[in-house]
């Protein structure tokens, strides 16, 4: 396997045509898909019965950012539908062990994202709880905004929780992240990147896969 895996966002695509978009990303690690309920965020984008479809069309794994509230209620019916990777913000959840672990329970790997201004120190403690935490790069709800380097030492941190307590958990990075800014999370530890308008803004998105993974594996410490 790879060091690193590629999750392209499909918040960029074509959503007249998921499937042929899905599969124009069939050389990456995951499709990244952004459920937005207009509430956690001020945009609107699928929910459930969407994501149903779409796993059963994806040559890849989904992977669902959920920027929803109360995912307590919601997240695990995502990993029930066969994503393989649900994840929901923290400061949305109630209950962060419980909804990780009934994520997990129906068969998907579990994560917790947080927004730029939300510290990471204060949920260290639910790393065995979880297989990532995503680490924003933007404020989430949009795609194509510019990426916030001053989150670096945010990824660095959550990195050196990890290695800490030394089991195996992947620090994921969304917004804004390009062949230019890549480098940078690599080096600062993250091993799962999430790109939409680097990918399927490209001429070629297989080639932005390929390069945006290279740029990365030559940077990774994983
Ligand atoms: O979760 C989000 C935005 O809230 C992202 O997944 C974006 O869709 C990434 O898009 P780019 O910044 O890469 O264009
Ligand atoms: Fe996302």
């Amino acid at each position: 396997m790879s060091p690193v895996l590629i999750s392209p966002s499909i918040l960029s695509a074509d959503f007249a045509n998921l499937e042929r978009e899905l599969g124009a990303i069939a050389t990456a690690d995951w499709a990244h898909v952004d459920v937005m309920d207009n509430h956690f965020v001020p945009n609107l984008t699928l929910g459930l019965p969407i994501v149903e479809s779409l796993v059963r069309v994806s040559p890849i794994p989904i992977d669902c950012h959920l920027m929803i509230e109360d995912p307590d209620r919601w997240a695990p019916g995502y990993a029930e539908a066969g994503a393989r990777s649900v994840t929901f913000h923290i400061e949305a959840v109630a209950d962060a062990v419980a909804t990780a672990r009934a994520i997990r329970a129906a068969g998907a790997r579990a994560a917790f994202a947080v927004k730029p201004e939300t510290p990471f120190a204060p949920y260290e403690d639910l790393l065995p709880e979880v297989d990532m935490v995503l680490v924003m790069t933007v404020e989430p709800g949009f795609g194509g905004q510019s990426f916030m380097a001053d989150q670096m030492p945010k990824v660095s941190q959550v990195r050196d929780a990890v290695r800490r307590f030394g089991g195996e958990v992947w620090v994921q990075v969304d917004g804004g992240v390009s062949a230019s800014t890549i480098e940078q999370c690599a080096d600062a530890g993250a091993d799962v990147f999430v790109a939409g308008s680097a990918v399927y803004g490209a001429e070629s998105a297989s080639a932005a896969i390929e390069q945006l993974r290279a740029l990365a594996t030559a940077h990774t410490h994983r």
